[in-house]
């Protein structure tokens, strides 16, 4: 294993117990839905990738870390189709002591799971979620599906522990292909889901802070790196209010705290819901 793929965790105890406040303690109890962190890389100009279906590295190597210390502490970790078809993300959890590298079993290691309503996410054996549930340095992942979802990629999801939760619409969004967070929350809590990150993409972040959803957000962490991206990106801006005809702010952040790391800065804070 080299060490990109394996490392220590690359920020201090101080940084970690000012993260922990916004996350939830170890052990904590179950509720009718997961505690929901938020949490990306965005650039100057409110982008996570530089365009649609590329991967664009934001993170340097101490916020990178402090990801992984996050992915060590949620019970599960969500992305849309969207990210798994651009990324072929890992997902898992790569420092020191944690499950699969040093550490018992799968302890520590996050749940990955995808919204995949339209069964657009080319998965195969050779997907690195499959791989490395095989090799155990991650879990196997659980994929939100729709009924025409592929025999063939079931297969692959069950063969290294996974689930694939078929589902039907229930939202009044149902027209756009989407599943409401209500009930998306609801399953994971039904299946011993106590904390979920989101880490993304661009139409997953917008649906979750959008009026409707944000309340469902418990903390925010995000990780602005000292770049911009252009208009092309994909763009962290949720849709637009109007109270009594006026236009009004989307939301703000309350609790706010401000963290350097490396080149970057992660702000961390609660929706003022
Ligand atoms: N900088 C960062 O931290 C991150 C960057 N990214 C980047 O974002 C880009 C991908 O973003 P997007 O294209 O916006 O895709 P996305 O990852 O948000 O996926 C969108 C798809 O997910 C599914 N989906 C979303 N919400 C759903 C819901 N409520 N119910 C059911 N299905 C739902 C739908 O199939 C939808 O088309 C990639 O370029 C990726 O590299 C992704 C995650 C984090
Ligand atoms: N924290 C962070 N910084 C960046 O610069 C990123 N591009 C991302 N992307 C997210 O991380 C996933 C990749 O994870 P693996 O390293 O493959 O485990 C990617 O799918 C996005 O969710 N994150």
């Amino acid at each position: 294993m080299t060490s990109s793929t394996r490392g220590a965790l690359n920020f201090s105890t101080a940084e970690c117990e000012k993260i922990d406040p916004y996350i939830p303690p170890p052990g904590s109890s179950q509720d009718s839905r997961p505690h929901v962190t938020l949490t990306y890389a965005t650039s100057l100009d409110s982008n996570l990738s530089i365009a649609p279906g590329v991967q664009t590295l934001l993170s340097g190597p101490e916020s990178k870390s402090m990801t992984h210390y996050l992915r060590s502490r949620h019970d599960a970790i969500l992305i849309g189709a969207g990210t798994a078809i651009a990324d072929d993300p890992s997902l898992n959890c790569r420092i020191e002591g944690v499950g699969g590298y040093g550490g018992d079993g799968l302890d520590g290691q996050p749940r990955p799971v995808v919204l995949d309503p339209n069964g657009r996410w080319n998965l195969t054996d050779a997907s690195k979620i499959i791989k490395l549930a095989r090799e155990g340095r991650g879990r196997a992942p659980w994929v939100f599906a729709g009924h025409s979802f592929a025999v063939d990629k079931q297969r692959a999801i069950e063969r290294v522990g996974g689930k694939v939760f078929l589902v039907t619409y229930t939202d009044p969004q149902a027209s756009s292909g989407r599943l409401g967070w209500t009930q998306i929350l609801s399953t994971l809590a039904k299946e011993g889901i106590k904390s979920v990150m989101v880490e993304g993409g661009g139409v997953v972040i917008n649906d979750l802070l959008s009026s409707n959803n944000i309340q469902l957000v418990d903390s925010v962490i995000i990780t602005i790196a000292p770049t911009w991206l252009g208009r092309d990106g994909v763009q962290v801006c949720p849709p637009e209010r109007a109270e009594n005809g006026q236009r009004v702010p989307v939301g703000r952040l309350k609790e706010v705290k401000w963290i350097p790391l490396g080149d970057d800065v992660v702000l961390c804070g609660r929706p003022n819901v």
